[in-house]
């Protein structure tokens, strides 16, 4: 149950992207057959992949598509593999350990000592493989009994991450695993239809990743000052500007050093991206974050940021390291939860509307200037419109 609710959406389009992918290379309607006998189609899209991936340094989705292009370049060559039980067995048994491999090892880039290293496990587990199906073939006389066994085991690996991280690249891992392993249960060689799907797959992985490099902020995972500047442009007439900032941030960090600092700013942008009424929340730069209100008067938006003030204020941060230095007087709420380190931060917050044909610019320095009256007032406060 927690599974689903975890990652829902995510385990929903692994099944309607595995199913259907199943499904029409089995049964493909006239359109798909006119595709499956382009296999060139598939082969370009790769090429394509690599290309990006190499651009964008992600190695997992390179290292992927190099063999993806091994798969289907072989049979290529050497048609009369494609029956063969090595090849609807132990390649998708051996795909099935890789994605494994690379699904719980960290990106590590595309730099060539990496390449060789993964090169080098994936043969090992290759022969490891081929010796593991030799004897069992030998002792249960099944050509496919390891692909059972990577059913009840490697599947449920690839699951797990899907469940533990939720990435798009872990999907979509999870989606050429399943599907090369229920295939080759069902004794169908790969065809291209499939192999168009996985590279395509792959090319949503390198593009969404890029699309986040630019968009998303690496520290907290919420939209950045580019997304906000793009967002800008289509505001429209009538918005509401809220400017917020980390109170005596600069202290926190002296205090508690820059690694708490920053897991500080990943909990705080987590709990501004839960703004209601629409708002849309962008780190802004170090402690400052911007939420928007389209359609919304700085006095309609101003019920939606006192409930956030609060809940940082009341929020109690566990520290991780112990060995904090003498904190300041200034730092406020610092205390003992059950033996560990706690620490409270605070936000102020300044609101600015539009007035009549005015630029975001314009709108964001009023609200900026708004921040800074919330600093004089104290901090810890919401400064409405002036
Ligand atoms: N840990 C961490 N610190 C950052 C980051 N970006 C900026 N900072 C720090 O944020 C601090 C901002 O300090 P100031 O602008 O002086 O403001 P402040 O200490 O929050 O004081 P007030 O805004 O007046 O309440 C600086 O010490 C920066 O080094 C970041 O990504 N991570």
């Amino acid at each position: 149950m927690q599974l689903l609710e975890k990652n829902r959406t995510q385990f929903v389009c692994l099944f309607i992207l595995t199913t259907t992918t199943i499904y029409l290379s089995i049964y493909p309607f006239s359109a798909l057959k006119i595709l499956s006998s382009l296999p060139w189609l598939a082969l370009f899209a790769y090429v394509v992949v690599l290309g990006l991936s190499y651009q964008y340094k992600q190695g997992k989705v390179l290292f992927t598509t190099l063999l993806m292009i091994a798969y289907q370049a072989v049979p290529l060559g050497f048609p009369q593999m494609l029956g063969t039980s090595f090849y609807t067995s132990i390649v998708p048994q051996l795909m099935i350990a890789i994605l494994l491999y690379l699904g719980f090892t960290p990106e590590r880039g595309v730099s060539g000592n990496v390449i060789n290293e993964r090169v080098l496990t994936s043969f090992t587990a290759f022969i490891g493989l081929a010796v593991i199906n030799m004897l069992l073939a030998k002792y249960t006389s099944s050509h496919v009994i390891g692909l059972y066994l990577v059913l009840a085991l490697g599947i449920p690996a690839l699951l797990y991450l899907v469940w533990m991280n939720g990435t798009h690249q872990d999907v979509v891992f999870s989606y050429i695993g399943i599907c090369m392993v229920i295939m080759g249960l069902m004794g169908v060689p790969p065809n291209n239809f499939m192999l168009l799907c996985f590279s395509l797959a792959l090319l949503f992985i390198v593009l969404k990743e890029s699309h986040n490099m630019a968009y998303r902020d690496q520290l907290t995972g919420i939209s950045s000052r580019r997304a906000m500047e793009v967002q800008a442009s289509g505001l429209g007439k009538r918005f509401a500007v809220v400017m917020c900032d980390v109170d005596h941030f600069k202290k926190f960090n002296d205090t508690y050093g820059h690694d708490t600092g920053d897991d500080v700013l990943r909990l705080v942008a987590k709990k501004l991206a839960c703004v209601g009424g629409g708002g849309l929340t962008y780190r802004y730069g170090g402690e400052e974050f911007c939420i928007i209100f389209k359609n919304k008067s700085g006095q309609e938006a101003f019920p939606y940021i006192e409930p956030l003030r609060l809940t940082i204020e009341h929020y109690t941060l566990i520290l991780r390291d112990k060995n904090r230095k003498q904190h300041s007087k200034e730092m406020r709420g610092i205390s003992d939860v059950q033996g560990q380190q706690s620490a409270c931060v605070t936000m102020s917050f300044g609101i600015a509307e539009t007035l009549s044909g005015e630029k975001f610019e314009d709108v964001l320095k009023r609200a900026d200037q708004r921040l800074y009256d919330a600093k004089e007032a104290g901090r810890n406060c919401v400064m409405p419109v002036a």
